[in-house]
């Protein structure tokens, strides 16, 4: 059986009509931790976002955690998005709730219903990530490196196969940066795959791992030096 999360083979990418990166081919397999580098305007959040089901996949072959991203169904996105974990640059947690309540909400949204599992696992995720001493709070009450927190601990609710995180130290400084590493780090040699898209190339250099760029319309396996 193949050990592949990600496989996409002779895939091109669009936004619109407009062709971003051609003829893609990649594999990722479980426990993996990929980064996906590129300058801006390179494609690397359209590559993303085909993953994750929000951009279509209209060209060449592509499965993920078993979904066949060309024949993606609108009504399947919600059973691949609980089969993946997206983290982005922004948090995205909702800003008129405590951090028990949005991790509830996903929950919820997801299908949980029972009380004690749900409050188990919120603190099970809560816990991986450092936080679960700051559950009451609201998100404007913690710092951008807690927020983000937060956020992977929302993205490890459903026990994800891959998690994509499209720029997840985007908006933090050095030293929160490689806090926020460390999790993600943890979280992979406890067994989950990552995908992650970064500018920062001094996290490269810290924690050296497979490293995809995208550059001139394609996407290419580099060697650590010519990163
Ligand atoms: N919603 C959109 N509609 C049309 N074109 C878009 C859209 N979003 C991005 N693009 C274009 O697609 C190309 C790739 O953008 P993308 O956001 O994937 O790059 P990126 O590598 O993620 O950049 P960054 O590092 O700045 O996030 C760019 O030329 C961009 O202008």
């Amino acid at each position: 059986m193949s050990n592949h999360v990600l496989s996409l083979s002779d895939v091109d990418i669009f936004q619109m009509d407009n062709l971003i990166l051609k003829d893609v081919n990649l594999n990722i397999d479980k426990g993996e931790f990929v980064y996906l580098i590129g300058k801006t305007g390179s494609g690397k959040s359209s590559l993303m976002k085909t993953l994750y089901g929000d951009i279509p996949l209209k060209k060449g072959k592509g499965s993920i955690v078993d979904f066949d991203l060309a024949r993606l169904r609108e009504s399947e996105i919600p059973y691949l998005r609980r089969k993946l974990g997206v983290v982005f640059q922004d948090f995205k947690l909702l800003t008129d709730r405590t951090i028990q309540d949005n991790l509830k909400f996903v929950l919820k949204a997801t299908g949980w219903k029972n009380k004690t599992e749900m409050q188990d696992r919120i603190d099970t995720v809560l816990d991986k990530v450092g936080m679960k001493t700051k559950g009451f709070k609201y998100p404007h009450e913690l710092s951008g490196g807690e927020q983000q927190r937060v956020a992977i601990a929302r993205a490890l609710l459903n026990d994800p196969e891959l998690i994509i995180a499209d720029e997840p130290t985007g908006n933090l400084d050095p030293q929160t940066s490689v806090e926020i590493m460390e999790v993600l780090q943890t979280i992979n040699k406890n067994g989950n795959t990552i995908l992650m898209a970064t500018h920062d190339y001094a996290l490269i250099l810290k924690y050296p791992s497979k490293t995809l760029k995208c550059d001139d319309g394609e996407v290419f396996e580099v060697v650590q030096k010519t990163v």
